[in-house]
Parts: C-alpha cells; sequence; structure tokens
C-alpha cells in the first residue's frame, strides 16, 4: 500500500485529483465511486477542474434499500449534486434502491460490473472498518448483495437524517470481491474518528473483522489520510 499522509481533507482532496489525473493518462475510463462525508473534497476538486468525464462511466458502490433515486438522502441524490451535475459521465450506474424485484436488481448490478471492469475504484472506510457497506464479518469474495446495516454504521450516518430510527437499516453494497476486481484502488480517511480503522486496515492483521483490511492483498492500493486519521500508525510513511 502506498500511503500518503496530508495535513487534511482539503490537501487530500488535491491528492487525490491527482491521482484521478494520472489515472485518466493512463487511459483509465471506468471509476468505481463512494459516497460520504469523506470523498466530499475530492468531488469538490473534480467539480473546479477542467477535467472532462464525458467518455467516462461511473460504477457506485452502495445505495440504501428503499430510497427512490430522488430522496435527498440516497446516494444517487449525493451523486448528482456532488458530481454528476457538473460533471456529467456517459453513463453511470448506483443500485436502484427502490427496485421492486430485490435479486432481479443484484443481479442487474452485478451484470453492469462483469460488463464495465472499474479501473479506479475511489473507497471510504467506515469507523469500524467498512469498505462500501461490507460490514465487520462480510465474505471477501463477494459479489453485490443486499446487506443489514451494523448499528455502529447507522448511528455514524444518522447526520444526513432528521434522526436514526430514519436511516434505513439495509443497503446494496458492491462485495469486498467486487471491489478487489479494480485495477488500481484510492481509499481516503480523515479526522480523528478514523484512526483505529486506518491503523488496522494498513497495519493489523488480514481478517473479514477489518474489512479493508483485505486491501493489504491487493497489488495497486494508494491511501491519502490526514494527520489524524494518522495517528495510530506505527511506521513511517514520509
Ligand atoms: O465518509 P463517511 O461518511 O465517514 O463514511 C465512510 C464510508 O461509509 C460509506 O458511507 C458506506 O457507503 C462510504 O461511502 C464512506 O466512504
Amino acid at each position: 500500500m502506498k500511503v500518503i499522509i496530508v495535513k487534511d481533507k482539503e490537501v487530500g482532496g488535491k491528492k487525490a485529483y491527482d491521482v484521478f489525473v494520472e489515472t485518466l493518462k493512463k487511459g483509465s475510463r471506468t471509476f468505481g465511486l463512494a459516497t460520504g462525508g469523506t470523498p466530499e473534497t475530492t468531488y469538490k476538486q473534480l467539480v473546479n477542474s477542467d477535467l472532462d468525464f464525458t467518455d467516462c462511466t461511473s460504477v457506485n458502490l452502495d445505495e440504501y434499500v428503499g430510497l427512490t433515486p430522488d430522496n435527498p438522502q440516497s446516494y444517487n441524490y449525493y451523486m448528482h449534486k456532488h458530481l454528476f451535475d457538473s460533471k456529467p459521465f456517459k453513463n453511470s450506474y448506483l443500485p436502484d434502491g427502490s427496485a421492486k424485484d430485490e435479486n432481479e436488481e443484484i443481479k442487474r448490478y452485478n451484470n453492469i460490473l462483469k460488463d464495465n471492469p472499474i479501473d479506479l475504484q475511489l473507497l471510504g472506510i467506515g469507523k469500524n472498518g467498512h469498505i462500501g457497506f461490507n460490514e465487520p464479518g462480510s465474505p471477501i469474495d463477494a459479489k453485490t448483495r443486499k446487506v443489514h446495516l451494523t448499528e455502529s454504521t447507522i448511528a455514524a450516518n444518522a447526520r444526513y437524517f432528521k434522526n436514526k430510527d430514519e436511516v434505513p437499516q439495509y443497503a446494496y453494497s458492491m462485495g469486498i470481491g467486487s471491489i478487489m476486481q479494480a485495477k488500481e484502488i484510492l481509499v481516503e480517511a480523515f479526522g480523528a474518528e478514523k484512526a483505529e480503522a486506518v491503523a488496522k486496515m494498513i497495519e493489523g492483521k488480514v481478517s473479514p473483522d477489518v474489512p479493508a483490511s483485505i486491501l493489504q492483498r491487493h497489488a495497486n492500493v494508494t491511501v491519502i489520510v490526514d494527520e489524524q486519521a494518522a495517528k495510530l500508525l506505527k511506521k513511517d510513511y514520509k
């Protein structure tokens, strides 16, 4: 893993932007995208740049089950607000939280992933080490599936809802197996509350108990963390 420690999330967003520029130069055209607070500074950099994604495809990691794409708490809405409305892609795919037939929706999304191998996958990390919505204990070879969110994730994401009870209990998430298929992976983590998960991801034992630790087995991972999120790392990454 290549570890880059930056002062704060603003600088982190700029470094992530550089990774996007480099990978576009190499010919990357399919991007796996994440939501949540973490990638916001990255999307801000992309939006304020002259990069053009109109010949690119995006495939998002996850979506809440039960939310329609026009629901302001849905990840579909988030992506339009933070990226797609300013930087449209040729094709943008997200799981459809309002799909009537859940099994069909999962099949549809796995076919999308088969047809659109990801060049660069952007990831955040949950406080409990989740990537996408792959909570601790998730199988490491899983494809897209419906997952039950943990209390820790529901509590963390409640800040986007009126109250905790409004947070959906289930989500569709790309599995760890699908994430590991990406040619290149970029993980971002900012803030002290991510420090423990970051240390376990980079320096801990590889274990399904910390889904992000599986990334140690991927050949091309860059991690961008701010000083707070890096504070429990033992090795020197300068
Ligand atoms: O970036 P946040 O809001 O701290 O969330 C951590 C991660 O959990 C998720 O929200 C789960 O999908 C990711 O998208 C995100 O990067």
